[in-house]
């Protein structure tokens, strides 16, 4: 049993209560140090030397690894670096090639927005041919036809939080002949992932939501074994060659999944994930699984029983969702930006989206009856009407 909340490992503002983990994780005590050590003692004083005594070099797999430990990814299996827009065009550029004789890239409608444009982006770049369909979430299953190349779906739905069954589509996928990759930017950290179990072929996520990364954190890409030395790299840049430092004339990749770096890693944000990530060390995740699910349906019973205008916009059964809940409430927008002015974060997703998130990690049952509190108050009083919440900021 692990000792949750882990609260004291994090630097949180007092009296705040963070219910946006899922879309920004706090910042974990020990990352400021770390970034200190990283930029006086290895870039200051070591300069370029750092690459080697402090092994920057060796830092991308090094994380890679810890977070393939939470998604069930065997060593050496993740490739960190860029961020997962970048990672997303990769998995879908390889994973086509992998099926040439197919035209269909198949998602679903509730896909995070970047997702669709980077596979758009790709078909104007690669061949227009291609057809990108986006089904309802719950019409993905039967519209996994033999026209389908790759099918690409996140796990989590970022506004609703729907959570696909994994084994049961990727399966549907491979019997339809298909190449499967998921997008686990809201389940990493936040459900048990078996990446070896699902038999996938790509997996991407991020880190700067519940690995607590930081803001622009690397991204992470995972490719299945079996098929490591076979996939061909979209972008082949020299931190994926097979010698990055031999300069040959042409690119000959990695026969490891380091053939899906890029180029230089962002060694700061690097050593502060590594740092996020030994929060983890001894972590269950289905103890967090087990406490995200206990917290999320304390939730929804309290703001059911003290706020009758919101409706519930995530699926009841919590089985059925990831590690956030969401309402629908025709003001959402000001009524989110109320909320934070009490101390209480979430957010706002369009059209009418409040969006909360559940890390057990830092939160307890005495925050979530707290918060509620304060959102019974935002909703009773109709604080949220204040002319100061109305206006949008740039980032929502
Ligand atoms: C599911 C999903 N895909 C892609 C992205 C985009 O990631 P990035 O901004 O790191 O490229 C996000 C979050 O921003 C996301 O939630
Ligand atoms: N990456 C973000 C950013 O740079 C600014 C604000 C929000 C984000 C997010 O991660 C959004 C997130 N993917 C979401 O689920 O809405």
């Amino acid at each position: 049993m692990t000792d949750l909340p882990k609260k004291e490992l994090f630097s949180l503002p007092e009296g705040v209560i963070y219910l946006d983990g899922n879309s920004l994780g706090p910042l974990p005590r020990k990352a400021r140090a770390r970034a200190a050590q990283v930029i006086d003692a290895e870039w200051g004083q070591e300069l370029i030397k750092a690459w080697n005594t402090a092994d920057w070099i060796g830092l991308p797999k090094q994380v890679g690894d810890r977070i393939g430990g939470l998604v069930g990814a065997p060593e050496g299996t993740i490739a960190t670096g860029d961020t997962l827009s970048i990672k997303v065009y990769q998995a879908l550029a390889a994973a086509l090639k992998m099926r040439l004789d197919r035209k269909v890239i198949l998602s679903d409608s509730g896909n995070f927005p970047s997702d669709l444009y980077m596979a758009e982006g790709l078909i104007e770049t690669i061949d227009k041919g291609l057809e990108l369909r986006t089904p309802a979430p719950e019409a993905v299953l039967e519209a996994i036809t033999d026209e389908v190349a790759v099918v690409m779906l996140t796990q989590v739905d970022y506004r609703t939080g729907r959570m696909h069954d994994m084994q049961a589509l990727t399966r549907a996928a491979h019997a339809a002949g298909a190449v499967m990759i998921w997008d686990l930017a809201h389940s990493a950290g936040a459900v048990p992932v078996d990446l070896m179990a699902s038999e996938a072929e790509f997996a991407v996520g991020c880190t700067y939501k519940y690995l607590n990364g930081g803001p622009g954190a690397p991204a992470f890409i995972y490719v299945r074994p079996d098929l490591i030395e076979t996939v061909e790299p979209a972008l082949s840049g020299w931190m994926g060659h097979d010698a990055p430092f031999a300069m040959e004339r042409h690119y000959r990749p990695a026969m490891t999944t380091e053939r899906l770096r890029i180029g230089t890693p962002p060694i700061v944000q690097l050593s502060i994930l590594e740092e996020a990530m030994n929060i983890w060390e001894g972590v269950d995740m289905a103890e967090i699984r087990a406490a995200s699910i206990e917290l999320s349906e304390l939730f929804i019973r309290e703001i059911e029983a003290r706020c009758p205008d919101l409706t519930l916009a995530s699926p009841r059964d919590p089985q059925q969702r990831g590690s956030q809940v969401s309402f629908a409430f025709d003001n959402s927008y000001p009524a989110m930006q109320a909320l934070i002015a009490h101390d209480v974060i979430g957010d706002f997703r369009a059209p009418d989206i409040m969006r909360f998130g559940f890390t057990p990690l830092y939160l307890d049952a005495d925050d979530i009856r707290v918060a509620a509190g304060r959102i019974e108050r935002v909703f009773r009083d109709g604080l949220w009407r204040d002319p100061a919440y109305q206006t949008r900021s740039r980032v929502t």
